[in-house]
């Protein structure tokens, strides 16, 4: 049976319930269940604290994680990314006051109030600059105002929070993250059980990102129509019954849809038709 970590609360929680749903696994019905079965497929998923998913995979005990990138390196824990997985993306950031600083050069002798001191500190080191870092649990925007520190470091999405708070971020982004699968470091990547899981999860990041595109269009203009939608292997195309036309069939990224329909019917194709790809595997 594989055994699987999987956020019980916070922003990678919803989303990874989701995904792994629409990869056909069974998933808890209420929030207090801490670990379910599922019999079908030969898993079980533990339900933990994001924070805590990278330790309890990289002892072993668990055979693979979703988590946040960057609450992969915070961690320190011995494992690694295997897949990423396009949701709960954001940038992790200094921010403090207008004028207070312009680069992390500038935090010599200061205070940087963060959840994430594994970062704060890997980055302060790895830049050669001296200040101490405070570790706050969470609203780290509000440290500044109350006096706690006169920067804090922490993720950023849309940035209101910091905008909310009279903030501002300065210097270059400290990393991007977003949700990954993670499993122990060196671990045997050939395994069938977590071999299938991947792709599971990657059919379900395809069906997410593809449209299936039909059209037909006459012979001649074959070549330039399979330029615009070239498909991820190579499109299929049938013979039609009308003679000198042909129906073409592929996969196009679902932002391009649009444009590739109106690029195809100014060359002539018609019967264009775009339709949603449930699952798939590649
Ligand atoms: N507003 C956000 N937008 C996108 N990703 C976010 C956001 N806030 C946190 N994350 C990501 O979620 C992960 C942190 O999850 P975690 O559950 O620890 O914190 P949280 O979502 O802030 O929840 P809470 O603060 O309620 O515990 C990190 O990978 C972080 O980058
Ligand atoms: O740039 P934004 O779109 O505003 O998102 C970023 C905010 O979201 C998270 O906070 P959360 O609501 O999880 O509270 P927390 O600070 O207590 O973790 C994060 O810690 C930031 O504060
Ligand atoms: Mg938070």
């Amino acid at each position: 049976m594989l055994r699987i970590a999987v956020p019980n609360k916070g922003s990678l929680s919803g989303p990874a319930g989701e995904m792994l749903h629409e990869a056909g696994y069974q998933q808890r019905r209420e929030s207090k269940e801490l670990r379910i079965v599922d019999p079908v497929n030969e898993v079980e998923f533990f339900y933990l604290r994001p924070r805590d998913i990278a330790i309890y995979v990289a002892s072993g005990r668990l055979d693979v994680g979703i988590t946040g990138r960057d609450l992969l390196i915070d961690s320190g824990a011995d494992a690694e990314e295997i897949l990423p997985l396009g949701f709960a993306r954001s940038t992790f950031r200094f921010a403090a006051k207008p004028g207070t600083a312009n680069g992390v050069e500038d935090l010599k002798g200061r205070t940087v109030a963060t959840s994430y001191e594994g970062i704060v500190a890997g980055h302060l080191a790895d830049s050669g600059v001296d200040a101490s870092v405070v570790h706050l649990d969470g609203a780290v925007e509000t440290a500044i105002e109350l006096g706690v520190a006169e920067v804090i470091a922490d993720v950023v999405e849309t940035g209101t929070s910091l905008r909310n708070a009279g903030l501002e971020v300065f210097g270059e982004p400290i990393m991007k993250s977003e949700a990954i699968v993670i499993r122990r470091t060196g671990a045997d990547g050939e395994e069938p059980k977590v071999q299938q899981f991947l792709r599971r999860l990657q059919g379900v990041l395809v069906a997410r990102t593809y449209v299936m595109m039909d059209y037909d269009c006459r012979v001649e203009q074959l070549e330039k129509a399979v330029a615009l939608t070239p498909g991820l292997e190579s499109p299929t195309v049938s013979p039609l019954h009308n003679e000198g036309w042909v129906a073409v069939r592929a996969m196009v990224p679902a932002k391009e849809a649009q444009r590739i329909m109106d690029d195809l019917y100014a060359i002539g194709a018609r019967a264009i038709l775009t339709t949603a790809i449930h699952a798939c595997r590649l």
